[in-house]
């Protein structure tokens, strides 16, 4: 059983069709790198997945389960840049916000949520840092306040959108761990990333998405310099390939 099947999936946006019949699954214990070129449809996949945008056709299985019923097992990582950083909110009030959405419009958080809120930030090793104004962070401690409010909801699907983009490399390594780990703990995690050699090196199994998925499997399945060629429109001369080779 897979804790995330995406079957047949197709998306309109103004009036364009974005996605079509993507397959995709990932399992409990998985880490899947989500890979394709600018506008390939990755984030609006994982939007999708979030119930933030309603397929034209196919369907979404959490768990065994449509999607509606397992929504609350699914935690978004959106990219940093859409969330508001200079707000006034320290780093426990925004991971707290991860778990409002179950609270209601009356209830106050109890004990119970400040106690999942803690653990999702000593997960991420941000405790020292709880009381910190999110605006006083830097962009790897902001990923990682990010990555916790999605943990605060005790999710078993994690969907990433492009975390390691602008971090430096011993950050975007931290991240890569961290993200192992969460898989290895039953976590199914599914991230989009521009980072290649990144996604060969760390993820379990890659998905090559462009409009739909042209190709998923384990780094060395994808061996086949077509595929890629497929995906990202380029020739057999491009340094892509290159990084492929060397990896
Ligand atoms: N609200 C929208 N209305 C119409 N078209 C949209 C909308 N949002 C995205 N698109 C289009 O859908 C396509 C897929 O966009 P999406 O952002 O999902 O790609 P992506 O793979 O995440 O790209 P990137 O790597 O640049 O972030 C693009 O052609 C984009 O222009």
């Amino acid at each position: 059983m897979s804790a995330l099947g995406v079957h047949g999936l197709t998306v309109d946006l103004g009036g364009r069709t974005v996605l079509t019949d993507v397959d995709l699954t990932v399992d409990k214990g998985e880490l899947v790198g989500l890979v394709g070129p600018n506008g390939a449809g990755k984030t609006t996949l994982l939007r999708t997945l979030m119930g933030l945008l309603r397929p034209r056709a196919g369907q979404v299985v959490v768990a065994d389960g449509p999607v509606r019923r397992g929504r609350a097992k699914l935690g978004y990582v959106p990219q940093r840049h859409e969330f508001a950083w200079d707000f006034p909110i320290s780093v426990e009030n925004v991971v707290m916000t991860g778990r409002t959405g179950m609270l209601g419009l009356f209830r106050r958080p109890g004990v119970t949520d400040w106690r999942a809120v803690a653990e999702a930030i000593d997960r991420v090793r941000m405790t020292d840092l709880r009381s910190r104004p999110v605006g006083e962070l830097s962009g790897g401690q902001r990923q990682r306040v990010l990555l916790a409010r999605a943990l605060a909801l005790q999710p078993s699907v994690l969907l990433l959108d492009e975390p390691f983009t602008g971090l430096d490399m011993p950050t975007q390594d931290m991240l890569s761990d961290l993200l192992r780990s969460l898989a290895r703990e039953a976590h199914a995690v599914l991230t989009t990333t521009h980072d290649l050699p990144g996604a060969l090196h760390t993820c379990d199994r890659l998905a090559l998405l462009n409009r739909t998925v042209i190709a998923a499997g384990t780094p060395d399945q994808l061996r086949d310099e077509q595929l890629w060629m497929d995906t990202f429109g380029i020739g057999e001369h491009s340094p892509l390939l290159k990084i492929l080779k060397a990896t």
